[in-house]
């Protein structure tokens, strides 16, 4: 007897986990199988990533699915891929990668963004892409390649993103979507390249390399017999190209539910701050900073502040504290280390100790631009102790969502949070407490495979429109709402404001540190 095609397999290649993930058409996750994504980083500033090891690791993870569910190849009536975004993964001649993959978190375009940025021509490449340049963008890292790498130029037929990367190994199709696109290399009221836009990033020449816009929800291209054969799922199976994860994320945890649009952060290595508008609400700040992010939805997209490191900079915290324990033969692991972080924020008092969570190698994009930026601890004293620096570690993050939400206009009146450490207790009343609003957690797991999975629910038709889909999928896994304490509210909006003058006040002794 035929079996019934009745799941949606999710692909979300993120920068520290990929993850393969079952879903129901109705939108239940089933099962979920992972592997650890691995990336190199270098002195100067690199952060590369292989592309061949990038789809070995992704077959690994649908055949880990594929071992956790009966008859997974048979059942399966489209696959969906996402990805962690920006970086600029090269493809040559035969579909070959040409070099490692330069992640989002390389640094080595930081002075491209700053000759970039101080061009007459950057006030209209923003216009159009709503995007504050960035070392993280493809767009800065092929100007950049261009001028110091023109071997990789030469080598190069096309410049992807990671899910190009993915979708191109699984069904042998060259494309891209139009969320990188626009924020990139194009307008997020078009969804479409802009030769302006090109030509501010001094990249009209290389405009061969761009790929193709698909659009996910519409268009979809069957899996290829190779890659059938490597990851075990069934030639034939259409594969739909997913928005960038950041986007993706956000609608499966919750960034519009109901027809209405809302706010979401994903607070997982990178802080990722998203609040849902129509295109004619977007205000871009004067700056020049932010994403502006489209969803698979018509006219709306997300206005969009990202921190460079949002929980990098609570492990970094934790491993030195586990480094010292190794050195008296305590062994520690990171794991053990997070599980104790509510502990150690109940043991601190609130105190006035602030830290800047600008930890990553790569400086800070949101809500300000500064690739010198560096972490600092501000009012400290003899009398503190490890729990208090985790308190402090734990409240930047907050600092650093109200200073993301705060550059995008009136506070949210309610967020929604994902990602990793929304687990913690402590970080989310912290959250709420600088947002001074309640929070919700979705209860949804995988919520980046969600969201291109619901994208491809819309392209096979189990649903007429996105919001219907949302209705089944987003609406019931929102958690209750997390109150923050009024007396909480009033010491964040305290501490925030001595946050916001420490931090634009250190700029010039970044500088100064920088300088070699
Ligand atoms: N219970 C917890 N308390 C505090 N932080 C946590 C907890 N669980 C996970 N985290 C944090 O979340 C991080 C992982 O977040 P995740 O969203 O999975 O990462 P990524 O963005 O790389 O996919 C961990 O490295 C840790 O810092
Ligand atoms: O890999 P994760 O941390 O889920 O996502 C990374 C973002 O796509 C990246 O920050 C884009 O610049």
């Amino acid at each position: 007897m035929a079996e019934t095609m009745d799941l949606i397999v999710g692909i979300d290649a993120g920068t520290s986990v990929m993850k393969a993930v079952a879903f129901t058409l109705a939108g239940r996750q089933i099962a979920s199988a992972s592997v650890r994504n691995t990336y190199t980083t270098g002195d100067d500033g690199s952060v590369t990533q292989s592309l061949d090891q990038t789809w070995l690791d992704c077959t690994r993870a649908l055949r880990g699915l594929g071992e956790k569910v009966d008859n997974l190849a048979a059942r399966t009536t489209a696959i969906a891929v996402t990805a962690q975004g920006d970086g600029t993964w090269l493809v040559g001649a035969g579909n070959r990668p040409v070099g490692d993959a330069w992640l989002w978190l390389d640094a080595r375009a930081a002075p491209t963004v700053e000759r970039l940025a101080a061009s007459e021509a950057d006030r209209q490449r923003f216009e159009a892409t709503g995007t504050g340049l960035n070392t993280c963008q493809q767009g800065a890292q092929l100007a950049h390649m261009d001028r110091h790498c023109p071997d990789l130029i030469a080598g190069a037929e096309t410049a992807m993103h990671c899910k190009d990367w993915l979708y191109l190994n699984l069904t042998g199709v060259r494309a891209t979507d139009p969320s990188e696109v626009s924020f990139t290399f194009g307008n997020f009221r078009t969804r479409r390249y802009d030769g302006d836009v090109l030509a501010a990033l001094g990249l009209t020449h290389l405009r061969r390399l761009l790929p193709e816009v698909i659009d996910g929800t519409e268009i979809s291209h069957p899996l290829t017999a190779e890659a059938a054969a490597a990851s075990g799922l069934k030639a034939g199976t259409p594969v739909c190209l997913g928005y960038v994860d950041m986007c993706m994320t956000a609608l499966g945890a919750g960034v519009r539910s109901e027809g209405r649009n809302a706010a979401c952060s994903a607070i997982g290595s990178t802080g990722v701050h998203l609040q849902a508008k129509a295109v004619a609400d977007v205000v871009l700040n004067a700056e020049r900073t932010g994403y502006v992010i489209a969803l698979p939805i018509p006219d709306i997209v997300t206005q969009v502040q990202t921190n460079m490191g949002a929980t990098i900079n609570l492990d970094w915290l934790l491993q030195l504290g586990a480094d010292l324990l190794g050195e008296f033969g305590v062994a520690a692991s990171l794991t053990d280390m997070i599980g104790r972080v509510d502990q150690w924020f109940a043991m601190s008092k609130p105190g006035n100790v602030l830290y800047h969570p600008y930890i990553s190698e790569a400086g800070e994009r949101g809500p300000f631009v500064n690739a010198r930026a560096r972490a600092n601890f501000t009012g400290l004293s003899s009398r503190h102790r490890y729990p208090d620096l985790v308190r402090a570690v734990v409240e930047g993050l907050g600092m650093a969502t109200r200073d993301c939400y705060a550059a995008m206009g009136a506070l949210p009146p309610e967020l929604r949070i994902s990602g990793g450490a929304a687990r913690s207790a402590s970080l989310r009343g912290t959250l709420a407490a600088a947002l001074g609003a309640p929070v919700r957690v979705s209860t949804r797991e995988e919520a980046g495979a969600a969201g291109a999975s619901m994208m491809a629910a819309v392209a096979i038709g189990a649903y007429r429109t996105m919001d219907d889909c949302i209705a089944d999928w987003v609406t019931p896994e929102l958690g209750e709402a997390e109150r923050p304490k009024p007396g909480d509210i009033d010491r964040m909006t305290r501490l925030f404001a001595a946050y916001s003058e420490v931090r634009r006040g250190i700029a010039p002794a970044w500088d100064i540190l920088a300088a070699r």
